[in-house]
């Protein structure tokens, strides 16, 4: 389970906040290299989210847990991840999830005047796959 793996980011923020979420989707792979994967099928995607800053907002919090949650799962449950504009040109790879749902949490988080960042997105599509993404650091500025 999910829950029960967390692979540690290094970092030397003095807070760190992590969400956990899950959403359901199908997704298609429409190559040929990517064999049974070319079907459309479903998964239960578990999600995991590290969060880190030095500064909190006067809520006290780095960033609202429900806020993380309304962005991502809002979006992706009970859909076809194909059909969203992000996944046009880019297939809905584990990957490339985990990758977009990245960028589409720092981009809200540079917009917070106490400027947390977003320091790891892990997606486990199934029970035995599952991707880490972690930022470049240039890519936090
Ligand atoms: N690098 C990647 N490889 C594959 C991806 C991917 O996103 N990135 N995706 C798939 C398929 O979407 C598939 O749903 C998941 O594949 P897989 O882990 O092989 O699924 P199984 O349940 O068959 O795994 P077993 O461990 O063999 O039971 C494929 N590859
Ligand atoms: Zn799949």
């Amino acid at each position: 389970m999910m829950q029960q793996f967390y692979p540690q980011v290094q970092h030397s923020y003095r807070f760190e906040l992590n969400k956990d979420m899950h959403f359901s989707a199908a997704h298609f792979i429409p190559d040929e290299d990517a064999g049974k994967c070319q079907v459309m099928h479903g998964h239960t995607y578990h999600i995991n989210v590290t969060i880190g800053g030095n500064e909190l907002d006067p809520l006290g919090f780095l960033i609202d847990f429900k806020q993380l949650k309304d962005l991502i799962h809002k979006k992706y449950d009970h859909s076809v991840l194909n059909d969203h504009p992000e996944f046009q040109h880019r297939f809905p790879t584990t990957e490339i999830l985990a990758e977009t749902i990245w960028t589409t949490i720092q981009d809200v988080l540079r917009t917070r005047e106490n400027r947390p960042v977003c320091l790891q997105v892990i997606v486990r599509e199934t029970p035995t796959s599952y991707v880490i993404y972690r930022p470049r650091q240039e890519d936090l500025l």
